[in-house]
């Protein structure tokens, strides 16, 4: 049996379900000419998984970008943690990770471990610490298999479980994805919806934009479609 996320303090404490992790308020951003976001509303709170759908091209990584903190909006507010991001100190964005669509990695020759010493490393950790972080996290995910192999060697689905594994190596409180499940086996998909449940079980916040409901309808506590200017309805779902 793998082992746990709430191991080694990888996860948040205990006791912060029902909290507001993340909310935009009248969220708006546009390039150009083209209105990407408009007037969205959304809210994560601890022990919640919300997914987000939009077709291609409907701003799903424009929206989580946003939301993990890393492009300010035009307009409306984001609250991480209850403090507007933009216009605090964003030293509060070292509790959300951003897990990207993939990018194939396919010149990345470093084996899977040393991805993640060195992204532990980058964080601060001491090597030994950050080793045997990795070597946790390599366990969560189910890599401790490929560890030693080059990423580009990995399958799509093993490639996505690293970048998950990446994410959890600081102490995140809100996981954000975007895009995550093209290509990805079964097996995997269903890895990454074990360790989501377990982050989100110890008090974490998760935020999944997709292609299609049906990758997410089934096992997201909501599911919301805030694109094409629609904006989405607050909801203080709390689960
Ligand atoms: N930096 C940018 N400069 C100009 N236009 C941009 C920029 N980023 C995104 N866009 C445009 O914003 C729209 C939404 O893009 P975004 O990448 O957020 O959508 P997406 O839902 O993630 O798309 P896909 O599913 O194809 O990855 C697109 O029309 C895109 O061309």
């Amino acid at each position: 049996m793998r082992a746990t996320v709430s191991e080694e303090r990888l996860l948040p404490g205990v006791g912060s379900t029902g909290t507001p992790l993340l909310r935009l308020d009248g969220v708006r951003k546009q390039f150009g000419d083209e209105v990407v976001l408009d007037r969205v509303d959304l809210e994560v709170r601890g022990g919640a998984l919300v997914g987000v759908v939009g077709g291609p091209g409907a701003g799903k990584t424009t929206l989580t970008s946003i939301a993990a903190g890393l492009l300010p909006p035009d307009d409306g507010v984001l609250w991480l943690f209850g403090e507007d991001l933009w216009d605090g100190s964003g030293l509060i964005r070292t509790g959300v990770a951003l897990v990207p669509a993939d990018d194939g990695a396919v010149l990345d020759r470093r084996p899977c471990r040393d991805v993640l010493v060195g992204a532990g490393m980058g964080h601060g950790l001491p090597r030994s610490v950050a080793e045997r972080r990795a070597t946790l996290l390599l366990a969560v995910c189910e890599l401790t298999d490929v560890a030693d192999l080059p990423v580009h060697g990995c399958t799509t689905g093993q490639r996505l479980l690293l970048r998950l594994a990446t994410a959890l190596l600081g102490e995140r409180r809100l996981l954000v994805l975007d895009d995550p499940f093209t290509g990805v086996d079964a097996w995997a998909f269903g890895v990454v919806r074990a360790v989501l449940r377990e982050f989100t079980a110890a008090g974490g916040g998760v935020l999944c934009a997709v292609r299609s409901p049906e990758r997410v309808a089934p096992w997201c506590d909501r599911v919301v479609e805030p694109f094409r200017g629609s904006g989405c309805a607050f909801d203080s779902n709390t689960r």
